[in-house]
């Protein structure tokens, strides 16, 4: 279980993240949402240790995040990066192997159980044929999908991923997010598509301008007067199948 109580971080100019208190359950998926600039991706990589809130805590299992030490921390939590990309001339197997390096026991060889945690992972995310691939041959959703792959390959306590569904086609957008479902690794993802995060989370936050301004399960939060007042947006939210379905209408 991922905790974070009262969490602030200002830059001179802004305070980017406002008092942010919101829990991710074991085994669940939150969905982080929020317009552009609402402080997602800042909330994200303070989890990740690689922004230091101003004041605020965050645990993982109890254990304050702040604590941990570089290699605990990767062991532990799996980033997928907005723009993690790269321009080394790699293979989509050096990649996925990359997430395998926190668990070594020493740093320079791959292991058995290294590769097949990568085969494995590879298999998960529809890539098992790709291995051998140079990376910069792969496709913007190829290149997004192997990045899953080397998260899985990690074997996380916690997944972090920032607009997972970045590049991919509506069918590997809903395989994506329907394996992480189905991984059932406590995961936080930003996300921008909506009807995806009522399809697929079990609870969501809502962050604008930096604070949390509604949490719960979708059916709750997506109202069409939330839409308004955070998006700024005219839309008409339905209920379909227990599912929360929204329909946006053009502004006039
Ligand atoms: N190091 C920094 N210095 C100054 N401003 C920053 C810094 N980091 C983030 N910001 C600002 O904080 C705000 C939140 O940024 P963040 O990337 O967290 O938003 P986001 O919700 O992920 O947005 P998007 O949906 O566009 O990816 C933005 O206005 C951004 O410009």
């Amino acid at each position: 279980m991922l905790e974070i109580t009262d969490v602030s971080w200002a830059v001179p100019a802004a305070r980017i993240l406002d008092h942010i208190t919101c829990t991710v359950p074991a085994g669940s998926l939150v969905g982080l949402l929020g317009p552009n600039g609402s402080g997602k991706t800042t909330l994200i990589r303070a989890v990740a240790g690689l922004v230091r809130p101003d004041t605020g805590a965050m645990t993982i299992a109890g254990d304050h995040i702040a604590g941990l030490r570089r290699l605990a921390l990767a062991r532990r939590i799996a980033l997928l990066a907005q723009h993690a990309d790269t321009d080394l001339d790699l293979t989509v197997r050096d990649v996925v192997l990359l997430g395998r390096i926190p668990h070594r026991r020493s740093r320079w060889s791959d292991t058995a159980d290294d590769h097949t945690a990568v085969a494995e992972a590879l298999t998960r995310v529809d890539l098992a044929g790709f291995a051998d691939r140079t990376w910069l041959t792969l496709s913007g959703g190829e290149r997004q999908r192997a990045q899953l792959a080397r998260a899985f390959a990690q074997e996380p306590e916690l997944l972090l991923l920032d607009e997972p569904t970045n590049h991919l086609d509506i069918g590997h957008q809903l395989q994506l997010l329907s394996l992480v479902r189905r991984a059932k690794v406590t995961t936080l993802a930003a996300l921008h598509d909506l009807n995806l995060a009522a399809m697929f989370c079990d609870t969501v936050v809502v962050l604008h301008h930096g604070r949390v301004v509604a949490t719960g399960p979708p059916t709750e939060v997506l109202t069409s007067g939330l839409l308004a007042g955070v998006y700024g947006v005219d839309a008409e939210v339905r209920v379909h199948d227990g599912r929360t379905v929204i329909c946006y209408r053009p502004p006039s």
